[in-house]
């Protein structure tokens, strides 16, 4: 029998988290070492600066000063040093084509330390902004935190010249300004593979310090903390092989942690929009936890061993580096909201510390906002959102760096460093919850899903090995097929970033890409489009994005959901892949569409039950990839689906072997009977031994015997009701529209656009116009 509690209870727990005051735990981690009294002051200033800083940003974001809002996660990833010049100088153009001085003074004047606020102004400069306009920055030239150099190049960007205008910070250092430059801009030590400019320390960091001879290679600082979260490989790992030379470099080791804090990764599935790794994803992550830390101790040796600790995550990154002699962390990024400004948050802490922090792009092909479409040209590319388009932009974009290969050696200790609060093992971090019978039975819902996959690198990289020199051939005929024999089965590997998307998208063109199938070559860009319309409506999990579907009338119906849930609805092809999902946490393509039509527009139950539900047992749960298909299958989402899928179609299935193969009760019926086994006659019911009803063995009756088209149609009406209630957010040709976010578009933002929507709602709303 299916147990379902196990996991929703997991997930519907909802327990709120207390964070710490790391602010002072970071304070006192660094006043307690080596920082001199001069520098203490510095940093106490630099934190009062930054604690006024995040308040005016938080006070900015709260009025929601429009194009400021939306270059949010922009400002973030450039206070962390994360965003490069050239894409920063992107986002200044169009905020000046936006005509949005206001926002350029705002940002720049959040930024925290002198030499941001000139990288901007040069920035400005470069994409042409009026001298004038940048009177009110250059003021700031007083600023203590500036050199000499950055005054000369404010005051020249200021009256009109370029940068190159004037001598760059390197050249004045090496003219003796005394080793003052802490821009971190002219990074020479960047590892291949990884684009220039995109890691920069915030402040002085200490292998700069140390660069100054004030701390010598092999100090006590001289290792690199490789902080685990979802790249749980060793192939292609940018964060990696930069912590492996900075760490050959300072005469350093490299020590390993994960930290379990999932409060911090997300809120809560129940009443939360960013949320946290379900169920499914975290016996992945515990499972592949433990085989990279086998592949890490026999490659490297014992003390590559990863340290195991829970959160919160700033306490647990400075109690291991200060064990580990660690002055710096190194991390690939996450994409998630709440991951992102987790991750924000926590590199302020770690640099209010002290530490050197950098972070890298290992998870997706491309960052979300480095994609802007090309709308509004005149020129037709596709509606706004969808894949056409976003390719178009995707591949114009510049090479994308080519896959690192594995380290030969990583520099380690003989042995991992003992730290206060570190668990034995992995399954000590108790992420997995596994619920107990009133008997004290438990209930390990974890085993078939461990089962039913090799969770590993090695795993990753045999599939992939064996699906490009004979899988992908037979991708494009093939891939519908519900058995899945057509399709790689790599989407939880991508998605916990044991498999690089680079590699796989390298691997494929290498291999015949679009040659042999070119929808193949397409998919792994797919996910990275999913990223980036979260990058744009962050809430997409829980709200439409077309936001005048929010008051859609949807059925409230626990019964059917649970029935659809467990996999007993009555429709064969459903069922199977509901429970090929609960027992292996994945389902193929085409069957999770099925499954997803049959909620929202057969039982017109609100997808983003679906969406939970799917979040929680997905062994690939991809809050990016999954709000964006269930908004496409709600119809609520930049694609809606334009197709009808049938739960009692045949083509996904055609033999009817996926259906026998995950729904017993039937198995013995004949093939014609077991896509529709309500239409079997009594005697090949009997003869199968096939028998309707909640009983165990028994197949169920079927929860809806309502005509299909009916259904549809009841779906189709509380969605034309929705678009009556909102005339403003549809065009003169039907179509839905929505307003384009800040920096998706060059030429639209800001403006309400027509997006994809179905004949079929068009004509309807005409009609009951
Ligand atoms: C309702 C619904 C929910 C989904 N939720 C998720 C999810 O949470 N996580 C997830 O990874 N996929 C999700 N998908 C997309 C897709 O079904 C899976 O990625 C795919 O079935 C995984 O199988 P595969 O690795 O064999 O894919 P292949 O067909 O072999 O494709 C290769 C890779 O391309 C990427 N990819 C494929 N399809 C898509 C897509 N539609 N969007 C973005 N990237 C794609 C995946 O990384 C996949 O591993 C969802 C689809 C639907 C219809």
């Amino acid at each position: 029998m299916l147990q379902l509690t196990g996991r929703l209870c997991h997930c519907a727990h909802s327990y709120r988290h207390t964070m710490a005051t790391p602010r002072s735990r970071a304070s006192r981690a660094r006043l307690s070492g080596q920082i001199p009294r001069a520098s203490k002051q510095e940093y106490s200033d630099a934190s009062e600066r930054n604690r006024q800083l995040a308040q005016r940003m938080r006070d900015a974001l709260a009025a929601n000063t429009g194009a400021f809002r939306s270059l949010k996660q922009d400002t973030v990833l450039f206070r962390q040093g994360d965003l490069s010049a050239g894409s920063l100088q992107q986002r200044f153009a169009l905020a000046l084509e936006a005509e949005a001085p206001d926002l350029f003074l705002e940002l720049a004047e959040l930024m925290p330390s002198a030499q941001q606020r000139l990288a901007l102004l040069e920035a400005a400069q470069q994409a042409g902004w009026r001298a004038a306009s940048m009177k009110p920055l250059s003021t700031q030239a007083e600023d203590p935190g500036w050199t000499p150099v950055d005054r000369a190049r404010v005051q020249a960007a200021a009256s009109g010249l370029t940068a190159e205008d004037v001598p760059s910070v390197g050249q004045e250092d090496q003219a003796g300004e005394g080793g003052n430059n802490s821009s971190g801009q002219n990074d020479a030590e960047l590892p291949a593979g990884v684009q220039e400019g995109e890691p920069r320390p915030l402040k002085r960091s200490r292998r700069e310090r140390k660069a100054e001879g004030k701390e010598g290679a092999g100090s006590k600082d001289a290792g690199v903390l490789y902080w685990l979260r979802q790249d749980f490989r060793l192939h292609d790992n940018p964060a990696l092989s930069a912590a492996a030379q900075a760490a050959k470099k300072q005469g350093g080791k490299i020590t390993f942690v994960y930290i379990a804090s999932p409060e911090e990764d997300g809120d809560d599935l129940e009443t939360g929009t960013s949320w946290r790794p379900g169920g499914a994803c975290l016996v992945w992550i515990e499972e592949a936890l433990r085989s990279l830390d086998r592949d890490l101790q026999q490659r490297y040796g014992p003390g590559a061993a990863i340290l195991y600790r829970r959160g919160p995550y700033s306490e647990a990154l400075l109690a291991v580096a200060a064990a580990a002699g660690a002055g710096a962390v190194y991390y690939n990024r996450r994409y998630e909201p709440a991951m992102v400004s987790t991750d924000a948050r926590v590199t302020e802490q770690l640099l209010e510390a002290g530490y050197e922090v950098r972070s890298y792009s290992g998870l997706l092909l491309r960052e979300p906002s480095e994609v802007v479409l090309e709308m509004g040209t005149g020129r037709w590319v596709g509606h706004f959102g969808t894949l056409s388009p976003f390719l178009r932009v995707f591949d114009k974009l510049p090479t994308l760096p080519k896959p690192l290969p594995t380290p030969q050696s990583l520099p380690v200790a003989d042995r991992a460093p003992a730290v206060p609060g570190v668990v034995a093992d992995v399954a000590d971090l108790r992420m997995v919850r596994l619920p107990k019978r009133p008997n004290g039975e438990v209930i390990d819902w974890s085993a078939p899903l461990r089962d039913a996959w090799d969770i590993s690198e090695s795993g990753a990289l045999n599939i992939m090995e064996q699906f490009m020199s004979e899988g992908l051939k037979e991708y494009e005929a093939g891939r519908h097929l519900a058995d899945a024999r057509a399709v790689t089965k790599l989407s939880a590997y991508v998605h916990h970033g044991q498999l690089s998307a680079r590699l796989l998208h390298a691997e494929t063109a290498r291999r015949g890409g679009k040659k042999l199938s070119k929808t193949f070559s397409r998919r792994i860009i797919w996910r990275d489009l999913a990223y980036w319309q979260l990058h744009h409506w962050p809430d997409m999990a829980v709200k439409p994005i077309r936001n005048h579907y929010e008051g859609q009338a949807w059925r409230e119906d626990a019964g059917m959901l649970k029935a659809w849930q467990k996999g007993r609805t009555g429709y064969p092809l459903v069922d199977a892949g509901m429970r090929q999902l609960w027992l292996t946490g994945w389902m193929q393509q085409s069957i999770r569409m099925v499954c997803a039509a049959f909620l929202t527009e057969y039982l017109n139950i609100h997808w983003i039950h679906g969406e939970r539900w799917f979040h929680d047992t997905l062994v690939d749960g991809d809050l990016a990839i999954n709000s964006m298909m269930w908004q496409n299958a709600g119809k609520s989402g930049l694609d809606q689906w334009n197709f009808t899928l049938l739960p009692t179609s045949t083509s996904q299935d055609p033999n009817g072997s996926y259906i026998a193969s995950w729904v017993p009760e039937l198995v013995k019926l004949p093939k014609k009977y077991l896509h529709m086994p309500w239409k079997a006659p009594e005697d090949a019911l009997n003869a199968a031994g096939v028998s309707f009803g909640p009983g165990e063995g028994q197949y169920p009756h079927r929860i809806t015997t309502e005509v299909m088209q009916e259904l549809r149609r009841a779906n189709a009406e509380s969605i034309a009701a929705v678009r009556a209630k909102a005339p403003e957010c549809i065009d003169e040709g039907g179509y839905d529209m929505v307003t384009v976010p800040e920096g998706s578009t060059t030429k639209l933002d800001g403006k309400r656009m027509r997006i994809f929507t179905k004949s079929d709602y068009r004509k309807l709303l005409s009609s009951l116009a």
